[in-house]
């Protein structure tokens, strides 16, 4: 038999940190609690859970790569965002799990949810507004949590990706129009057509313009991703509650289909069209 001792496996933790030590995982594994005995609540739990911490990860790195960003470390940038697209890409993986809950699974437990609801998800909503879909009619469900509020506030009050990018790009000779990087931005980035015509000059002559050439990649990369998560969750969701109302008070699957025509970098798809 093994014994790993004879392998050189140090086993005396009592005063030394050990792996439950670094990672907290008394706390980390003390925090699912199902409100009943349905064995699917656990799963929707921890699927939860584990989003959560992804996109703890993923804001990590939009900050980070937005700070890189407008210092011009675009080698780090590049390599923030493409974790970011793996973390997504996770996250989309993640759905084949929940999704082995069916309707007669889910409405075992779904009453004791109450009105809560991914809507409400403070991460989710920062990752939103970082990427520069921002509204602030969606903070109204924060507006209980002042840490939450403030937090919101915080992000609206920095520049978006986007804007960092058309910043950098402003930095590098291309005719970017002021108004849309002189202050953070308030609302979702609406289509513009000078910006359009940038990224034609980007996506006609890529020697020249290499390094946006990567960095529109990039978010398109992320924005791909984006939106297979929205078609997930709301394909997940018809298949789970239909097209009952959701426990958050909207109208559920009609109000994601509606979020699925979300852009989040319009002109680097309308680009296409031209090219
Ligand atoms: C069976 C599983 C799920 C169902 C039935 C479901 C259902 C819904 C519904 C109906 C909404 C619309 C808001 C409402 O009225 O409640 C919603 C929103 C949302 N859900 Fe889920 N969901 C599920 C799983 C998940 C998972 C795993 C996540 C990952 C964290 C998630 C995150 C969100 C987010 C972030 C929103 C807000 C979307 C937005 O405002 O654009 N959901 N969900
Ligand atoms: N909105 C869902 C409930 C739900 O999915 C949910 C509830 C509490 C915590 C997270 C949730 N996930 C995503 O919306 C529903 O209407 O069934």
């Amino acid at each position: 038999m093994t014994d790993p001792r004879a392998d050189g496996a140090e086993t005396d933790f009592a005063a030394r940190m050990s792996y439950g030590d670094y990672l907290s995982l008394d706390r980390l594994l003390d925090a699912q609690r199902p409100l009943t005995d349905a064995p699917d609540e656990m799963l929707f739990i921890i699927q939860h859970q584990t989003s959560e911490l992804w996109m703890k990860l993923m804001l990590t790195e939009l900050d980070a790569a937005r700070r890189a960003l407008a210092r011009d470390r675009t080698g780090e940038v590049f390599k923030m965002l493409a974790r970011v697209s793996r973390i997504m890409e996770q996250l989309n993986n993640a759905w084949d799990v929940l999704r082995t809950m069916t309707p007669s699974d889910y409405t075992t437990f779904r009453a004791r949810l109450g009105q809560s609801s991914g809507f409400q998800s403070l991460q989710y909503r920062l990752i939103e507004f970082a990427l520069g879909n921002r509204n602030r009619a969606m903070m109204a469900a924060h507006a209980h949590d002042p840490a939450a509020t403030a937090a919101l506030e915080t992000e609206l009050a920095r520049l978006s990706l986007y804007q960092e990018v058309l910043s950098f790009a402003a930095r590098r000779g291309m005719a970017v129009p002021e108004a849309l990087i002189a202050a953070p931005a308030e609302a979702p980035h609406a289509p513009d057509e000078r910006v359009t015509a940038l990224w034609a000059q980007v996506y006609r002559d890529t020697a020249r313009h290499w390094t946006l050439y990567e960095m529109a990649e990039k978010l398109v990369d992320l924005e791909d991703y984006f939106r297979r998560w929205r078609f997930n969750h709301v394909t997940t969701v018809e298949r789970v509650i239909g097209f009952k109302r959701g426990t958050g008070g909207t109208a559920g699957v009609a109000y994601l289909k509606k979020m699925l025509a979300t852009e989040l970098f319009p002109e680097l798809w309308h680009v296409r069209t031209q090219l």
